[in-house]
């Protein structure tokens, strides 16, 4: 069954449309259809293997050609400006370490977190650090990694110290892919780069990613959009319990990884039923308080003025008076996936009611508002994808929003 009132500009029509060209066009030489335009979008990419695959499906590089649209990768290897030209850089490449090296990685930083967490007490753990080299500037991450550089060679001698020598050269590889991509921007202002790497450093952080949306004012708006209740815990798994009593966080709670980079490991989440089980969790962390929403959840897509509407299946309520009767924390699957959809679902009414028209209108021109400032210049087909669940209980309108996946700068050549 499909419920009225959706939202959406990319209609069942217009999908039925680009399926006819791709059938239409596959048993012919791509190539030379692309030849034939007189001019061509060069899009150079560099992405995660993840991300390649779930995004540059045959069938979509097909329909770009059509459309004179090309996509070449980039070699990681190989400065940039030797690359290309292109007129786009499409960028998500998480850690750009070979496969091999990537596989280390959680080994040595484990063996290093254990020698430094006996020797500092665990306030300066090299995992904060390797986060940090990724998230935060280079300078501020260079000076955690010459303190514990420093502090590993003071308590654990030569073999920690070289073995972190190594670890974080590796690490800075990952923070010099944006640097480098910096560096291409500001000397070629003509290539559209998505996105420039200060623009999406709030979207790797699940804090700063809700923070503006707990800001965002959207009185007489049909609703109201919020963020559930939550906490963010950045060391010390034993400090957790005491932490969320504090906070007078009521569970269960949700915790989620609060770095996002496209890993595979960011989407990890989990379930904590009693407080006790809490010191199992591994910061750094969100928790959040899990909000009953009737096993339905909403993606919401933004393009410039589109906005697309779906639902998904999502984990079921959780029953107070049950609570008492689980105890630990599970991890639970990716629930909410593009294989979950609900949107042809027999739905009960109160639980897939969409989110009202003007008040998502309102979200998207406020979040618009925020990222133009914040940007110092005007987005004119700004795109994002964001979660939102819905609270019944409170009426249909009141959004929790969980999530915003991806922020992205649309300049068309
Ligand atoms: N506070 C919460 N209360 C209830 N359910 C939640 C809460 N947070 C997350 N969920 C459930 O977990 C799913 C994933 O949450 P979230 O969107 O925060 O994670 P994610 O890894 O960013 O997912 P994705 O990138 O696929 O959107 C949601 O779709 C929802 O089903
Ligand atoms: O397909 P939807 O329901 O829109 O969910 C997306 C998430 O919201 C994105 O965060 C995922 O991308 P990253 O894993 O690169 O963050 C993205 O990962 P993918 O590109 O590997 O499929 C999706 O899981």
């Amino acid at each position: 069954m499909r419920l009225d009132g959706e939202i959406t500009e990319i209609d069942d029509v217009k999908e039925a449309e680009i399926e006819k060209e791709v059938n239409s066009i596959s048993n012919s030489d791509s190539l030379s259809i692309t030849l034939g335009f007189a001019q061509q979008v060069v899009v150079g990419y560099a992405l995660t293997a993840k991300k390649k695959e779930s995004f540059l499906q045959p069938k979509f590089e097909l329909i770009a050609r059509t459309k004179g649209i090309v996509f070449v990768p980039i070699d990681h290897t190989r400065p940039l400006s030797d690359q290309g030209p292109f007129d786009v850089i499409l960028h998500k490449v998480g850690q750009p370490l070979p496969f091999a090296i990537q596989l280390h990685i959680p080994a040595l930083g484990f063996l290093l977190i254990l020698h430094l967490e006996e020797g500092i007490g665990g306030h300066l753990t090299f995992l904060e650090t390797r986060q940090s080299a990724y998230v935060d500037d280079l300078k501020e991450a260079k000076g955690k990694i010459a303190a514990a550089m420093f502090i590993s060679l003071l308590c654990h001698g030569s073999t920690v110290f070289i073995l972190l020598l190594i670890l974080c050269s590796f690490q800075l590889m990952g923070n010099e892919w944006s640097r480098l991509l910096e560096d291409y921007r500001l000397k070629h202002p003509d290539v559209t780069v998505l996105d420039p790497p200060y623009a999406i450093k709030c979207v790797h952080n699940r804090q700063s990613m809700l923070e503006d949306v707990a800001a965002l004012n959207l009185a007489n708006c049909h609703g109201r959009v919020c963020v559930p209740t939550q906490l963010v815990v950045k060391n010390d798994a034993s400090s957790i319990s005491s932490e969320v009593a504090k906070a007078g966080l009521k569970l269960p709670l949700v915790a989620k990884p609060l770095f996002v980079d496209g890993s595979a490991k960011s989407h990890q989440l989990f379930l904590a039923y009693d407080k006790v089980s809490l010191s199992k969790l591994e910061p750094p962390l969100v928790l959040q308080e899990f909000v009953n929403h009737g096993g339905v959840m909403f993606k919401v897509y933004v393009v410039g003025d589109a906005i697309k509407v779906v639902r998904r299946f999502s984990l079921p309520d959780v029953c107070k008076r049950e609570l008492s009767k689980h105890a630990g924390v599970f991890q639970f699957p990716r629930v909410s996936g593009a294989a979950a959809s609900a949107d042809e679902a027999d739905l009960d009414p109160g639980v897939a009611e969409l989110p009202p028209r003007p008040l998502l209108e309102r979200l998207v021109g406020e979040l618009r508002n925020r990222m133009e400032s914040s940007l110092n210049h005007e987005w004119p087909h700004p795109g994002y994808g964001a979660s939102f669940i819905s609270t019944p209980d409170l009426g249909g309108a009141n959004l929790q929003f969980l999530e915003g996946t991806l922020v992205i700068e649309f300049k068309y050549p």
